[in-house]
């Protein structure tokens, strides 16, 4: 999979004809259009039509994504609607098991774009924290799974575990499903921040996320994705020893090396790797950030 910057995955709303137009000129790395849990029922028909009016196109450079309203996706008009939008990826809300997924593909292969649209599964349900490892492995079973979304608001419904500052009850949690998402190189996208207007505890969160291992945070509002992209972004630091273990390695005098010292730590071929994951991603947001 070609890597792409996940930074900041902004919701919004299939129902806000106004926010939709606003987020055609913003920085984040995602756009997820939600007929889920921000649309009331009685608007479900409504966004259905302004989806009508959307395509992958209409976001250029970020990725496009729908998170379905209907469980399972098992709504015929809004399969219909969705699939003639050709996102790139369906997210599945409430996924309980792999099997979930299995029968959204089925659902989505069944229509003309199908094979082009990837799926990311909203892991939200104690039964989905508990089968992290087999949802993630559905891939094995040419599931396109991409990408594990976390729902925290409905991880605290279900769970009754309260969300508070510091999230310390569900770092266990996130460590599972950062762990059962890495047998399958998956990306994690980190829960949303309910209190939008709050930048240091945005700030805090995401760097938390980051050090668990997530990829990016979903966002609500406008105000949040200028943090998450600064965050998630490869630090300067960062890059500066990706380029310099990259190019210990390619020293004539290190040809055939496994381990090396550098700056009086030792470095192995493993890290080669991490380091050009590393100088790829900060490529890619440089290029997505310059658009
Ligand atoms: C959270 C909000 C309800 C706040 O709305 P409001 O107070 O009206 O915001 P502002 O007045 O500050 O808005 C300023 C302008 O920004 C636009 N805007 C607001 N939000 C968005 C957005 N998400 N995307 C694009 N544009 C947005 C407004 O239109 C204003 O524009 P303008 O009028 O031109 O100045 C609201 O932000 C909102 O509805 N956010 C999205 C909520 C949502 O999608 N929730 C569902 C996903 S979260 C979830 O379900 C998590 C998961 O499943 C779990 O279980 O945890
Ligand atoms: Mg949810």
């Amino acid at each position: 999979m070609p890597i792409r910057p996940r930074r900041s995955v902004l919701y919004v709303p299939a129902d806000k004809p106004r926010a939709i137009e606003k987020a055609r000129g913003l920085d984040c790395d995602t756009v997820v259009l939600d007929l889920e849990d921000a649309v009331a029922p009685e608007a479900k028909a409504a966004a259905r039509e302004t989806l009508a009016a959307l395509s992958r196109d209409s976001f250029p450079g970020r990725e496009f994504v729908i998170r379905v309203g209907s469980a399972g996706m098992s709504d015929p008009g809004e399969a219909e609607a969705v699939l003639a939008a050709r996102p790139d990826a369906v997210l599945v809300p409430k996924v309980r098991s792999a099997a979930d997924l299995q029968h959204v593909q089925e659902r989505i292969d069944g229509g003309s774009a199908g094979a082009e649209i990837a799926l990311w599964a909203m892991i939200e349900t104690p039964e989905a924290l508990l089968a992290a490892g087999a949802i993630a492995g559905c891939c094995m079973a040419g599931v396109r799974l991409r990408c594990l979304v976390i729902g925290t608001n409905d991880l605290a419904l279900e769970t009754r575990v309260p969300l508070e500052p510091g999230r310390a009850a569900y770092v266990p949690w996130f460590m599972q499903i950062v762990a059962a998402a890495r047998t399958q190189r998956l990306d994690v996208i980190d829960g949303v921040l309910n209190d939008f207007r709050d930048e240091a505890l945005l700030r805090s969160e995401c760097l938390q996320a980051r050090s668990l291992g997530m990829d990016g945070k979903s966002l609500i509002h406008p105000g949040q994705i200028a943090v998450a992209n600064a965050v998630f972004r490869p630090a300067p630091q960062e890059v500066a020893w990706a380029g310099a273990v990259a190019a210990a390695f390619t020293l004539p005098e290190n040809k055939g090396k496994g381990v090396l010292a550098m700056d009086g730590r030792m470095i192995e071929r493993l890290h080669l790797g991490a380091a050009q994951r590393i100088l790829d991603m900060a490529q890619a947001c440089e290029r997505k950030d310059r658009r």
